[in-house]
């Protein structure tokens, strides 16, 4: 892939891998406990959504959750990377956010089914433009935002991560591989909450880009 397809990494079609549970205080207040490894889970590039267009609720969810995110935007393929050299794959960021169907994951985790209907659905993953890697020299040290209706909701440093950029790319090419245009999203702060049909929701990453997105409904059509 040229520099500039992944600079427009969600029209590239490649895999989004999420890592839950990455902030012990976010991990406190869903009452889940603190990980020993990375949790992982998927998200298809159908999840994806642009400013402009609006974020909506699955027909099947009533409590929709924000969880704003750092995204790293992997720009060169690999398997078994050492983390010594799990930088080298990076070729940028984005702010991402994980939107999840909160209600449906409390019943699947109660049934011990997987995560699918409320992480991977149309929408799922709201992203800003590409920020090239030099806009982000220490990723470990970025303050993320996100408010509703112009109410801060979430508001956490990157450092509070248990489990740093390079271990999370390393453990994950050891699962599987990364390619090119593929995005990780990192985990998110506390303050995850509810939000509605004709809500506005702005997120940045504190002195290098933000974002607004609206929020709508997916009607039934069954
Ligand atoms: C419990 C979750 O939904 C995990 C997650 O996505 C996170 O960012 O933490
Ligand atoms: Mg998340």
């Amino acid at each position: 892939m040229s520099k500039s397809n992944v600079a427009r990494f969600w029209e590239w079609g490649r895999k989004i891998i999420c890592v839950g549970r990455n902030y012990a205080e976010h991990a406190k207040e869903l009452k889940n406990e603190l990980p020993t490894e990375p949790v992982l889970f998927l998200k298809p590039p159908t999840a994806y959504v642009k400013e402009g267009s609006p974020i909506l609720v699955p027909h099947y969810s009533t409590n929709l959750h924000h969880e704003v995110e750092l995204g790293v935007v992997v720009g060169k393929e690999g398997r078994d990377i050492p983390q010594t050299s799990a930088m080298d794959h990076v070729a940028g960021y984005a702010l991402c956010l994980d939107m999840t169907a909160r209600d449906v994951q409390d019943q699947c985790k109660a049934k011990g089914l997987p995560w699918t209907l409320a992480k991977a659905f149309d929408t799922s993953c709201p992203v800003s433009d590409f920020i090239p890697k030099e806009r982000i020299p220490d990723p470990a040290g970025v303050e993320l935002w996100l408010r509703v209706n112009s109410a801060t909701r979430q508001r956490g440093s990157t450092a509070q991560m248990i489990f740093s950029i390079p271990f999370l790319i390393s453990y994950i090419s050891r699962v599987m591989a990364l390619e090119e245009g593929d995005l990780i999203l990192t985990g998110t702060p506390k303050g995850v909450g509810a939000v509605y049909e004709h809500d506005e929701l702005q997120a940045g990453i504190e002195g290098v880009i933000n974002m607004t997105f609206k929020v709508g409904r997916r009607a039934d059509k069954s």
